[in-house]
């Protein structure tokens, strides 16, 4: 007997919105998560099957001495400029999808929560997705929690959202939207509402 695929829900928000917070709240429900930055990260890992790729496009400068991606370079190369950044995507996203699709097929739990930055931006998704969701707050916001997490300078972050859908079409084009522009305590709870949703629907 062939296995039923299972209803996914692709979680999306720009730079800093609250992406892993929304998928660490689905994950302590039971919702299996397939997360798509861990995916790029397991990718360029030393050995990482699109390290090859990746040095043979933009020279061996763009490889650490283990043989993993310098990550700061790379960020300096792409964000900025369109076509850098059109180059590392078409050699990470179609192994992104690939690899999102089998660990999709693998899961098992009620639905499977996928996350991906670029849901509306990259093809290759809309047909994965019964639902999409975006998580939502303030560009003010988003820049004051990434630089407030990483040693990334204002002018960075908004560098990367630049290369991002602006807000309101990605607010537009989701079905459901959860604003975490308030407390960890209140986005717990609107989660839990989107969980109760999620549950109904996948069991449709
Ligand atoms: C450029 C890289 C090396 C920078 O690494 P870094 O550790 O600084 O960032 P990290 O991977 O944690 O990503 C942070 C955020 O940047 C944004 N972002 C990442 N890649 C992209 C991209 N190609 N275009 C627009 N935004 C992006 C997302 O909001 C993501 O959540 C890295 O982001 C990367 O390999 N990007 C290409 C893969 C990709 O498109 N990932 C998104 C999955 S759809
Ligand atoms: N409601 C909140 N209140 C306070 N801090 C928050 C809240 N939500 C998220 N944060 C913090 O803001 C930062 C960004 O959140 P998170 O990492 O979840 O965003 P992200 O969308 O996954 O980011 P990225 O696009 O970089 O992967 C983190 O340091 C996180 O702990």
């Amino acid at each position: 007997m062939t296995k039923k695929a299972p209803f996914v829900v692709g979680l999306t928000g720009g730079i800093g919105s609250g992406k892993s917070a929304v998928a660490d709240l689905f994950a302590s429900h039971g919702v299996p998560v397939v997360d798509t930055d861990q995916i790029a990260r397991d990718l360029t890992v030393a050995g990482g099957a699109a390290m090859a790729d990746i040095v043979a496009a933009f020279g061996p400068q763009f490889a650490l001495a283990d043989g993993s991606l310098d990550r700061a370079a790379m960020r300096a190369r792409v964000f900025g400029d369109e076509a850098e950044r059109q180059r590392l995507n078409a050699i990470l996203h179609p192994r992104i999808n690939a690899e999102s699709r089998r660990q999709i097929a693998a899961s098992c739990g009620p639905y499977v929560l996928l996350v991906v930055p670029l849901l509306f931006e990259t093809g290759g998704y809309a047909d994965l997705c019964q639902r999409t969701l975006a998580v939502d707050c303030p560009e003010w916001m988003q820049v004051a929690r990434v630089t407030a997490r990483s040693g990334l300078a204002a002018d960075q972050v908004r560098a990367i959202m630049t290369a991002q859908m602006p807000r309101d079409a990605r607010l537009a084009q989701a079905d459901d939207i959860v604003d975490n522009s308030g407390s960890l305590s209140s986005l717990a709870l609107a989660v839990a509402e989107k969980h109760h949703d999620y549950l109904t629907l996948a069991a449709a």
